[in-house]
C-alpha cells in the first residue's frame, strides 16, 4: 500500500490542510481502505493484554480516564500485523503533514483504546505540561456494526462522542463513526463523553523526538 500517496489524496486538497491549521481539526470519514479498516476492528477485539489506561503524568486517576489501552508495537515479530501496518500509514501521513507544515514529526506511537459502557476520558491536553512533543493527535474509530445497525454508523444518542474545543474555542463533538479517522493539533483541549454501548478506536500521536 502507498500510504504516502493514499493521505495526499486528502491533503493535496487545501480544504484538508486548512481545516486541520485554522481550526485545527480535520475529520476524515472512510479513511482506511475497508481490508485494513476490518482487520483493525478484529485485532482491536482480541482483550487479552489491554491494560488500564494512565494519564499523562504517569499515574492512574480514574476520575480522568478510566478507559484500557494496549500499545501497538512495530516489532515484526509480534503477530499483530494489521497494528503494524497502521503505524506505517501514520508514519506516511507524518511526511504528509510534514511536507505541507514543516511539522517536524520524527516518529509515530499509538494504541487500542477501549471504553466500557459508561467510561470516560476527562478534558485534557494530550501533553504534560510544558511539553510539545505531540505535534498531532489521530484517532481512528472502529465501531463497527454495533447493536446490529450496519454500516459504520453510531447513533448521537449513544453519547461516546470526542468533545473537542477547536482553534476558535468552538466545542466540537465528532462522534465515533466507525473508519472516522480524526486529526487534530495536541494541544486542543478534548474530551470523551461516556457511551451507551462498548467503545473502541486506535489513539496514535505524530511526536517531535525519537524516543519511542
Ligand atoms: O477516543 C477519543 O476520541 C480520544 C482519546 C484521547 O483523547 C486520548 O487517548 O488521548
Ligand atoms: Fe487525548
Amino acid at each position: 500500500m502507498n500510504w504516502m500517496m493514499h493521505w495526499q489524496q486528502y491533503f493535496e486538497d487545501s480544504q484538508y490542510l486548512e481545516a486541520l491549521v485554522e481550526q485545527g481539526f480535520v475529520v476524515l470519514d472512510h479513511a482506511l481502505p475497508e481490508s485494513l479498516y476490518m482487520a483493525l476492528v478484529l485485532e482491536s477485539r482480541e482483550d487479552e493484554h489491554y491494560q488500564a489506561a494512565k494519564i499523562s503524568t504517569g499515574g492512574r486517576l480514574e476520575t480522568v480516564r478510566s478507559d484500557s489501552t494496549r500499545w501497538i508495537e512495530s516489532d515484526p515479530t509480534v503477530n499483530r500485523q494489521a497494528g503494524a501496518e497502521y503505524l506505517e500509514a501514520l508514519e506516511a501521513l507524518s511526511l504528509v503533514l510534514n511536507r505541507a507544515l514543516y511539522l517536524g514529526i520524527r516518529s509515530v506511537e499509538a494504541h487500542y483504546a477501549c471504553y466500557q459502557v459508561g467510561q470516560f476520558y476527562a478534558q485534557h491536553r494530550d501533553n504534560a505540561s510544558g511539553s510539545d512533543v505531540r505535534a498531532i493527535s489521530t484517532v481512528l474509530y472502529l465501531n463497527h456494526g454495533i447493536n446490529q445497525v450496519d454500516s459504520n454508523n453510531w447513533r448521537a444518542e449513544w453519547g461516546g462522542a470526542l468533545r473537542l474545543v477547536d482553534a476558535s474555542d468552538a466545542v466540537q463533538d465528532i462522534l465515533p463513526i466507525g473508519n472516522r479517522l480524526v486529526v487534530f493539533q495536541s494541544d486542543l483541549p478534548h474530551e470523551v463523553l461516556p457511551a451507551t454501548v462498548v467503545r473502541r478506536s486506535i489513539a496514535g500521536w505524530l511526536r517531535r523526538d525519537t524516543t519511542v
